[in-house]
């Protein structure tokens, strides 16, 4: 659910085509073990021409639209220190491939908060907890705007609506009518479908030799429907959750192309067909969030509902003068967000649990002790399972959905940090991977260790809330912008994982390899490579107690 010109670092790594079947997917030159079927030199020197035009109106589009010379603005502090660019492009050129890596060594050289300069655009960067912190939540009324987003502002959500990349006055009403469904005590309420939920998703992975990933897809696509409409889908065949999953993939797709349109403003006047794709895209996919929607309220009207978040939102709609239109544009975001985030945990915690086998044996051991072996464990036993907890705690530190770059905040006003001055209209983005992997704060943290957690009680929203040294890891965001569906997000991650706990041993086949777990896919997100394991049983009443 990432968004913006965040996207800028995905477009060059992974969404340019050309630039991944040439160079992302070519192995390195001394891994002989991948053999490269599909790379061709000849083929792509046909791009070249391309993306010299590109490049070049992209330069005219800057020179035209680049604002006034900022030096007036920076007579109350200094500028921020930072790597210096090339004219126009700024630090495009020397971002590389894995910008986490670049930022950190420019973390190194100008300290945990500096500044790059990319097209039209200033972007400040931090690298230290304690700073982002202190700017994106001690700060926060400045540092919570998103910049404007031509997919998203303008053909995702037309008018700005929606609440992914809204700011200001609008975008605290939509928070406030989602925060009322997706709030920990709403999220308490729908513990039922939560634990329907991953039953069918332990039931259908017994005894089987695959990769999870379509299953984990399926169990979070279906909590956040039932929670959101109260509705589910019985199959992965059915037609209208085909149609919806392919909506949501296709939008995400489109979002690839948002990070170069933002900055050179001129590529959104060439007449790449994107617009009216998009438009059609978009078209069909408020109709079917209408139809959901339409039926959902007259159900609601004849009293047939359960509890979800439509009927949260119902209830209090009115109070801030939202009207249907809005209800769409924000269940987009909350699908859009909450689909993939957590099917990627999940596969991250069963590709690392299936490289220990003695962590597995910890928690099976927690598993008896806390539970025994006639019933599942539920929602209700988070308190006694304190290892699975923080297996679920440590790959979220270790391995974070979303990246290892912050979805980035935008200041509204001029502001001064330690003598330096932040311009208004600045992207604020948080380099994950320093913090999460600070040796400062986490010791040796390139190893999964989930011990680190075992004595930590409290959610990771209660603790993005509280003193940040106190903070789990920082892969919900920050402040005001703090992941919406953070609540649900660990109720659905701590069950399926102590369900599927209960149930399985994940094992690597007979012949098969371990889950890669130090490398991971391209992408918008940051999913482990594709991996296969087995869950096998692990005492004989499992298909007993699945079946009841
Ligand atoms: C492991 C799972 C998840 C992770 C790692 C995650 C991470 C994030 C992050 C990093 C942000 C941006 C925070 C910021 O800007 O500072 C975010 C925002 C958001 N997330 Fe999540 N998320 C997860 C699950 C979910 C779920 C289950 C839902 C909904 C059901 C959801 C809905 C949203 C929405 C709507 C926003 C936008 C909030 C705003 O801009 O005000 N997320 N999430």
């Amino acid at each position: 659910m990432p968004y913006l010109d965040w996207y800028l670092f995905h477009l060059m790594a992974n969404d340019w085509s050309w630039f991944r079947s040439t160079v992302a997917t070519r192995p390195h030159p001394k891994d002989k073990s991948r053999p490269d079927p599909h790379f061709s030199l000849s083929q792509h020197t046909t791009m070249i021409p391309t993306i010299l035009i590109t490049l070049f109106i992209a330069f005219i589009g800057y020179y035209f639209s680049a604002p006034a010379k900022e030096t007036d603005k920076l007579n109350n502090g200094k500028e921020l220190p930072g790597p210096i660019g090339i004219p126009y492009f700024g630090n495009i050129f020397q971002i590389g491939l894995h910008q986490y890596i670049s930022f950190s060594k420019w973390a190194q050289e100008y300290g945990p908060i500096f500044q790059i300069k990319l097209g039209v655009k200033r972007w400040v960067v931090v690298s230290d907890a304690a700073v982002a912190h202190e700017l994106m939540v001690k700060r926060g009324t400045n540092y919570s705007a998103r910049d404007h987003s031509f997919i998203m502002n303008e053909i995702v959500h037309p008018g700005s609506r929606g609440m992914l990349a809204s700011s200001g006055e609008y975008w605290r009403k939509i928070r406030k009518l989602a925060h009322n469904g997706l709030a920990q005590k709403p999220v308490e309420s729908y513990t039922p479908f939560i634990e329907n939920e991953s039953l069918e998703l332990v039931r259908s992975l017994y005894n089987s030799a695959l990769d999870p990933v379509i299953h984990f897809r399926l169990f979070t696509l279906n909590i956040i429907l039932t929670t959101v409409y109260a509705k589910r889908f019985e199959s992965p065949d059915d037609p209208t959750f085909l149609k919806l999953q392919s909506y949501i993939v296709d939008t995400i797709g489109f979002l690839g192309y948002d990070a170069i349109i933002n900055l050179f403003p001129i590529l959104r006047k060439l007449p790449l067909g994107l617009n009216k794709k998009a438009r059609h895209l978009m078209a069909n996919y408020f109709d079917l969030m209408k139809q959901f929607w339409d039926r959902f309220k007259e159900e609601h009207a004849r009293g047939e509902t359960k509890p979800c978040v439509a009927s949260h939102v119902i209830n209090h709609q009115d109070d801030d003068g939202l009207d249907d239109f809005d209800v769409h544009n924000m269940f987009i975001d909350v699908l859009g967000a909450g689909l993939d985030t957590t099917a990627i945990t999940l596969s991250w915690m069963i590709a690392l649990l299936a490289n220990h086998p003695e962590m597995q044996a910890r928690a099976h051991a927690e598993l008896d002790a806390a539970i025994g072996r006639d019933r599942l464990p539920t929602l209700a036993d988070q308190p006694n399972l304190p290892y699975i907890r923080a297996i679920l705690r440590e790959t979220l530190r270790y391995r974070p959905a979303t990246g290892w770059l912050s979805i980035p905040h935008q200041s509204v006003q001029d502001d001064l940090y330690e003598g330096h001055l932040i311009p208004a209209d600045t992207t604020v983005v948080a380099n994950v991977y320093a913090m999460n992997m600070d040796p400062r704060r986490y010791a040796k943290p390139e190893r999964f260790d989930p011990d680190r957690f075992l004595h930590v009680t409290e959610s990771s929203a209660a603790l993005a809330n509280g003193p940040i040294g106190k903070r789990d890891h920082v892969t919900f965001g920050w402040g005001r912008r703090l992941c919406v569906g953070v609540h649900l997000a660990e109720a659905e991650g701590f069950l399926s994982l102590a369900q599927l706990l209960w149930c399985y041993r994940i094992e690597v086949e007979k012949g098969g390899v371990p889950p890669v777990v130090n490398e991971w896919q391209l992408g918008i997100t940051m999913p482990p490579k594709p991996f296969r394991v087995k869950f096998a049983p692990r005492h004989e009443g499992v298909k007993e107690v699945i079946a009841k």
